[in-house]
């Protein structure tokens, strides 16, 4: 095969800047699974690491801004990504420094503005939240708060979406996904500044939602890195997430269960016929 011909048949990059979750459920951990469920290499930046299992976060320890920036040099230099999605960033000088490393790029971003932690452990510092809605939302081709997220960032207590949507559009981002899977109605609602997008998703009564919006953001990230337009990838973020639900590890740790992308109960390791 041609070095050409080889290169056309290498899957679409995509990468996440977010942190590890040691327990595997959600982070980056959840997002090497979507990308690679949606036939996507997937690279990953660590601003932080969690010392994290189904029952909550202990620690947290964050990266250097210096050492994310390298990671970052290191990635967009060498593979550049066809799509990027943000997750747990937690300082503003890592968002400054991401924001700085993507400005002027055009690379479609994705931004999950993971604040909280399903478990209770605040993942992103209170001083921090004024650095990622003006350094970053504005580079951003969406943003995919769950809705308490979204209220949290308009100061907005209703629960209608679509004025709350439209408050996060307001507040820079080009369009806004705000998701509801936790205990909520299961809708997802899309605003991109012209048009309201209501997308229902299967909802399944399971406690295995542990990264569900980390997987969410990352399939979305994978989809319009495969090319897919906003609302298709939406609509795929959904139904994939709303799959690694079903799919999720009950009963796998003392607490909520990880969602799981891949299903990985059905798979196993190759025998040694199968090799070649
Ligand atoms: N119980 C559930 N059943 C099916 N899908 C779910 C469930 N919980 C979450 N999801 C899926 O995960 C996505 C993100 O969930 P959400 O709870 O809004 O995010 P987060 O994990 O950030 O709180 C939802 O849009 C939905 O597709
Ligand atoms: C490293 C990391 N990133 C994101 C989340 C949010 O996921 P969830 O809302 O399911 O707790 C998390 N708990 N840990």
């Amino acid at each position: 095969m041609s070095s050409t011909a080889a290169a056309a048949a290498l899957p679409a990059r995509a990468l996440t800047i977010a942190s590890s979750d040691s327990g595997g459920g959600a982070g980056i951990q959840a997002d090497l699974k979507a990308f690679a469920r949606c036939g996507v290499h997937g690279m990953s930046v660590i601003v932080a690491l969690t010392a994290q299992n189904t029952t909550g976060v202990s620690a947290i320890h964050e990266c250097p801004p210096r050492f994310v920036a390298d990671q970052l040099e290191a990635v967009l230099t060498d593979l550049p990504p066809a799509a990027i999605k943000t997750g747990m960033l937690l300082s503003a000088p890592i968002i400054t420094t991401v924001a700085n490393h993507l400005a002027g790029k055009g690379i479609p971003l994705v931004i999950d503005p993971v604040m909280v932690a399903s478990s209770g452990s605040r993942l992103l510092r209170e001083d921090a939240v004024a650095a990622l809605i003006e350094e970053l939302f504005p580079l951003a081709t969406v943003i995919t708060p769950n809705l308490m997220e979204a209220q949290a960032l308009t100061g907005l207590g209703t629960e209608n979406r679509a004025e709350i949507a439209e408050a996060l559009v307001a507040l820079g981002a080009p369009a806004a996904l705000v998701t509801g899977g936790h205990g909520i109605d299961p809708i997802d609602h899309l605003y991109d500044g012209r048009a309201h997008l209501e997308m229902p998703v299967t909802r399944y009564p399971l406690a295995a939602t542990h990264g569900a919006g980390c997987t969410h953001s990352a399939t979305l990230a994978a989809c319009l890195a495969r090319g897919m337009d906003l609302a298709g990838a939406a609509r795929t973020a959904g139904t994939v997430a709303s799959e690694a639900v079903r799919c999720g590890l009950v009963g796998l740790g003392a607490g909520d269960g990880p969602v799981d992308a891949l299903d990985v109960r059905r798979l196993s390791p190759p025998t040694l016929t199968d090799r070649h």
